[in-house]
């Protein structure tokens, strides 16, 4: 279990994030997203021990972070933003060398590369990192994660840059992960990806939590639910139709806001001779909560 409790950190003058606390459970993926700047990759630092905050405590799994942060390493897979590779190394090579930080035998890297490459789709097929496509180097960045079987994933931007379907794979790839146990903590500015594979997901506003739930929870508290009717008018209906209402084919769609709203439209529709043919119920986008939350 991640507990992170107050975390506070500055750069210079500037706090870039203020009292930010949260936890995670085993097996579960918590998203964190914000407008660019609002605070994420620091976060994700402070979890993975790259920087200290200047306030607050962090626990993974036991361990403080803070105080010990080579012991949380060796459960812990970091992906930055950008991973810079070894371009030069082959991917058995750089695995390898990775493997061998943590204390693995050769036997033990190997036999996890090749698992993990196979996993991946990977086939480097010799070629030196630095000749592999974007796409591909992606995935050696997330073997390298994995190479010393963490229980904890931090994920910064794991898709971004990639074309639509190595996106796609990575998201699958994630899900997998968590169906073997491991906990995932990541950053993402694909909202329906987010919407898609997170268990929980916290919202950064300029270093400060705004809020952190379930997807239920953020839409309740953050957007209202909105029902779209669709419905045939036999004919010219003088029923006035709400603003916004469409034609699409031949049917009509009209949306309301309310319970109330929604009983008065459908009985309109029937009154002057039309047929309700559907209600969908919407609810907000994990995108339109951003938009309403703001900068
Ligand atoms: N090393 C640093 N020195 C000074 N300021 C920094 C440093 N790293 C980050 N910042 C500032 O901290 C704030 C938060 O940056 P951070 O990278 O954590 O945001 P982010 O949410 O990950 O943004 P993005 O979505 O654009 O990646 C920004 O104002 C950034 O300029």
């Amino acid at each position: 279990m991640i507990n992170a409790s107050h975390l506070s950190r500055k750069y210079g003058e500037a706090t870039v994030l203020h009292d930010v606390s949260f936890t995670c459970e085993e097996g579960q993926i918590l998203g964190i997203i914000g407008h660019n700047g609002a605070g994420k990759t620091t976060l994700l630092k402070i979890l993975s021990g790259l920087i200290k905050p200047d306030s607050g405590s962090l626990t993974i799994g036991g361990v403080d972070v803070l105080s010990d942060p080579m012991q949380v390493k060796c459960q812990l897979g970091y992906l930055p933003e950008e991973s810079r590779l070894y371009e030069t190394m082959t991917v058995p090579d750089y695995l390898r060398f990775f493997g061998e930080i943590y204390g693995l035998d050769r036997e033990t890297v190997d036999s996890r590369a090749g698992i993990l490459l196979a996993q991946l789709s990977l086939n480097p097929d010799g070629k030196r990192i630095g000749n592999l496509s974007k796409g591909m180097k992606r995935k050696v960045a997330i073997a390298r994660t994995l190479i010393h079987d963490p229980a904890i994933l931090v994920y910064d931007e794991p898709g971004s840059g990639l074309d639509p379907m190595t996106s796609r794979f990575i998201i699958e790839y994630l899900k997998d992960l968590r169906n073997r146990g491991k906990t995932i903590i990541l950053s993402a500015h694909n909202l329906n990806q987010v919407e898609e594979i997170c268990d929980l997901v916290m919202i950064l506003k300029q270093g400060d939590v705004v809020i952190r739930g379930t997807m239920p929870e953020l839409r309740e508290q953050f957007g209202s639910i909105r029902y779209e009717v669709w419905f045939h008018l036999l004919g010219e209906s003088p029923l006035t139709l709400p603003v916004g209402t469409e034609k699409s084919g031949n049917l009509w769609m009209s949306t309301v806001r309310s319970v109330p709203d929604l009983n008065a439209l459908t009985s309109d529709i029937s009154n002057n001779g039309g047929v309700v043919e559907r209600i969908e119920s919407k609810y907000p986008s994990l995108e339109e909560i951003l938009m309403k939350i703001g900068k």
